[in-house]
């Protein structure tokens, strides 16, 4: 009781003094020089600015809720958090177009939230550094060669399709029971992933999950919103009690994983170091010659997980899900599946490009339930104009793929799931630089750099569970009631896992 008067107390001291250095600072600002308008968006509280809608409409799905203040406010708007920060959201072709080239180098840095800032994650993680930092350059050099160039490929290729195989065999052993589909699938993506980097299973998909156990409280906690990124000076509280506290210790196991049963295992084992062809090889070797510190391959390999395991897992469900939802283009996938794959028991690489429709069901389903529905970058030089808004330094821009891969001009029937759209006229791809009604993994030197790899893996897995098996829903569930709806996280998942039941095909 005496503590809660106590944090009452400290909260309404901090937030009192927070707007009154805040208010001296605006004043200080006005009187030398004054800012040009903001683009437009709803009127805000004057102290808390539009923070409310982040407590209200924009809680649960913040894509839905700022692509519906877009229809009021147009494709450039902006929303103030609190005092001290405001956000640009952009969410049509061409203000993403002139976000993610024209404006590129001013906007190649994040957006950081607090909870990122953990155990100075943030200070070497590749994704929150800026684009101009030496370690963000060496970490995305190291990503190109392994997930983006062909000799890259090449070698993972083997991993991706002995991995793909497991996985179909794990269904086969399921024939006739109901399975959430999204935990063998998740299961698969970490071992693809742990096997590039580091040449070992991370997950046993029938028995007991203990990375998952280690990687999904950190991923449950970065999907909340925090009260420090509005007002700063209640970060100390936050740190204390708050999402900061749950963060730093999740992450530490984390950490400890990475650092005593990957790094330290590998270093005691000399007689093997540098032999695996994998990515720890190229960091350790880098660690060697004091071109990386052991705490900034911890984080590297933090960074791929994150990044890399639910993007993918949720692709692949969400792919799953709409063509049970539409049983003729199940059929029509399936066809072609038979008419290139024959009686090959399982399927490779090559075969992919022999499979436009399967390509097509990849592409549409990241059009409609783009995995990172949000993109946030932060403008750290002056002369950012967006759709002729003057942007300046220090504000947040979110670009809403989600808002941008649904507009009507680009997409007739932007809410249906019709693959066929990418079959027709000139082929859109992930790659394209004109586009911009398309980018699925963002643009301009902050591109995703799991692209390349994605356009192998995501097909190959939902092949695999396509080929030689057919899915029925559980008894008594109709097509129409599986539930397509969002749960806005790190990544955007499906609310309600999907649960099918795999069968023999007929
Ligand atoms: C369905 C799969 C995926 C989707 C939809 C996706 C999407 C995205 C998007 C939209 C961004 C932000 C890009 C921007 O700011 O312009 C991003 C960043 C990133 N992605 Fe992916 N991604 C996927 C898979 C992967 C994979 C497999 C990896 C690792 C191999 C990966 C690693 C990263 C990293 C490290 C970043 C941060 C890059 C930076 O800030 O410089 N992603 N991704």
């Amino acid at each position: 009781m005496v503590f809660s008067a106590f944090l009452a107390c400290a909260l309404v001291t901090l937030i009192t003094i927070h707007v009154l250095l805040v208010l001296g600072k605006n004043k200080r600002r006005c009187k030398t020089g004054g800012s040009l308008a903001p683009p437009p968006g709803p009127a805000g509280h004057p102290l808390l600015g539009n923070l409310l809608y982040f407590f209200g409409p924009l809680r649960h799905n913040p894509h839905r809720g700022l692509s519906s203040l877009a229809e009021t406010y147009g494709p450039v708007l902006s929303l103030r958090l609190g005092l001290t920060r405001t956000i640009v959201v952009v969410s049509s072709p061409a203000a993403a177009h002139d976000a993610l080239t024209k404006n590129d180098a001013a906007l190649a840095a994040r957006l950081v939230p607090d909870s990122v800032c953990a155990l100075s994650y943030s200070a070497t993680s590749m994704v929150f550094l800026p684009s101009s930092n030496k370690l963000w350059k060496q970490d995305r050099a190291i990503i190109g060669s392994r997930f983006s160039s062909a000799r890259g490929l090449e070698t993972i290729q083997p991993i991706l399709e002995r991995h793909a195989h497991k996985l179909m065999k794990h269904f086969r052993a399921c024939y006739g029971r109901p399975v959430i589909v999204r935990e063998a699938v998740n299961g698969t993506v970490l071992n693809i992933i742990s096997n590039i980097l580091f040449s070992k299973d991370v997950v046993d998909l029938q028995g007991p999950q203990t990375f998952k156990g280690l990687i999904a409280p950190v991923l449950e906690e970065w999907s909340k919103s925090n009260v420090a990124d509005a007002f700063p000076l209640l970060a100390p509280l936050d740190h204390l009690l708050g999402s900061r506290r749950r963060i730093s210790i999740h992450l530490a196991k984390l950490f400890r994983f990475f650092d005593r049963e990957i790094i330290e295992e590998r270093l005691a084992n000399t007689d093997t170091s540098g032999k695996h062809n994998d990515v720890l090889d190229v960091l350790l070797a880098r660690f060697a010659q004091s071109k990386l510190t052991r705490q900034q391959i911890t984080t590297f390999l933090t960074d791929m997980f994150i990044a890399a395991s639910d993007t993918s897992t949720v692709t692949v469900q969400r792919a799953l899900a709409e063509l049970l939802r539409h049983p003729e283009k199940m059929e029509k996938l399936r066809a072609e599946l038979v008419a290139r794959l024959g009686f090959n028991d399982f399927i490779k690489d090559t075969d992919l490009d022999e499979l436009p429709y399967l390509q097509a069901v990849v592409k549409e389903t990241l059009r409609l339930h783009p995995a990172v529905p949000l993109i946030p970058r932060e403008v750290v030089a002056d002369g950012v104009s967006l759709a002729g808004f003057p942007v300046p330094v220090g504000t947040g821009v979110v670009i809403n793929l989600w808002a941008i891969e649904r507009d009507e001009k680009a997409w007739p029937q932007p809410e249906e799931f019709v693959p066929e759209r990418f079959l027709v006229g000139s082929p859109v791809h992930f790659q394209g630089t004109e586009n911009f009604a398309y980018k699925p993994f963002g643009a301009g030197r902050r591109v995703c750099p799991g692209m390349d790899y994605t356009a192998h893996s995501v097909p190959l897995l939902l092949a695999s569970l396509l080929h030689k098996m057919e899915w029925k829903l559980p008894e008594g569930m109709s097509p129409e009631d599986i539930d397509l709806s969002d749960r806005y996280g790190t990544v955007l998942d499906l609310a309600t896992p999907l649960r099918a039941v795999p069968v023999s095909a007929a």
